[in-house]
């Protein structure tokens, strides 16, 4: 290990990995989770909805917690295809990502919005993981640290005076493209988004066991949001071991 810390290693599966898979997925990871003798990560796994109850069958009582990849900003009622964060809980999540790039992208999510389901979130007694990043456009513009503060501040609102909630920075040009940030412009975001929260801020985009430990490095990153490496177990439990 690179740095002495309990890392967050959340795994965002993202659109992959349907019951079955996530079940055998589960059986695996407890088995690699109960043969060691490491004790450096807070695990969590953020499958699609309708694999949350098979990943928990295959996990077991093993040490990792389970979450969602969005919930409702309303508590219930005609919403059609939405989730909302007590029924999360209930389905034994303890934490949701709320805010992800591709749901600002793809789903239009605004930042109010975003706000509105970390509240919902709490008020649920769920942990979001609130995800912030700038384009690469912007990033060239100089504009990185507008952007993020322009995310983040309606959250510092919505949650003030709580320290139940994470932040996932994630720079939407390192997401899936195998070009991750440089481990000191993840650090410098990091620092200034754990001054701003007090909360612990976890790095993400392109994360795997060849570049992680450089990030784990950074005094301001306190773990990683993993997609594609997330989605083999063997690769996903590796990364508590560099
Ligand atoms: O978006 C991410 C996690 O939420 C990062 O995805 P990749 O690790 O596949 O780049």
């Amino acid at each position: 290990m690179t740095a002495q810390k309990k890392l967050y290693l959340f795994g965002n599966w993202k659109m992959n990995l349907g019951p079955s898979q996530a079940q055998e997925f589960g059986a695996k990871f407890r088995s690699l989770v109960s043969a060691s003798s490491e004790d450096r990560a807070v695990w969590a796994l953020f499958p699609p909805f309708l694999s949350l109850a098979a990943l928990k069958e295959g996990l077991g009582d093993s040490p990792v917690s389970l979450g969602v990849q969005d919930v409702s900003d309303q508590p219930s009622g005609a919403f059609t295809g939405q989730v909302s964060a007590s029924m999360a809980k209930e389905s034994g999540c303890r934490y949701a990502i709320v805010g992800h790039s591709e749901r600002r992208q793809y789903q239009g999510e605004t930042s109010a919005l975003v706000a509105a389901k970390a509240a919902a979130c709490r008020a649920a007694g769920i942990i979001p993981v609130v995800c912030v990043g700038e384009s690469l456009e912007q990033r060239e513009a100089g504009q990185t640290q507008t952007i993020i503060d322009e995310q983040i501040a309606p959250v510092l609102q919505a949650l003030e005076g709580s320290h139940d909630w994470l932040i996932a920075y994630e720079p939407i040009w390192a997401i899936g493209t195998g070009k991750a940030a440089l481990p000191s412009d993840a650090q410098a975001v990091c620092q200034r988004l754990a001054d701003q929260s007090g909360v612990p801020v976890l790095y993400g985009g392109s994360v795997k066991p060849e570049n992680a430990g450089q990030y784990f490095a950074q005094p301001a990153v306190s773990g990683a949001l993993v997609g594609g490496a997330s989605l083999k177990p063997e690769v996903f439990f590796s990364l508590a071991e560099i």
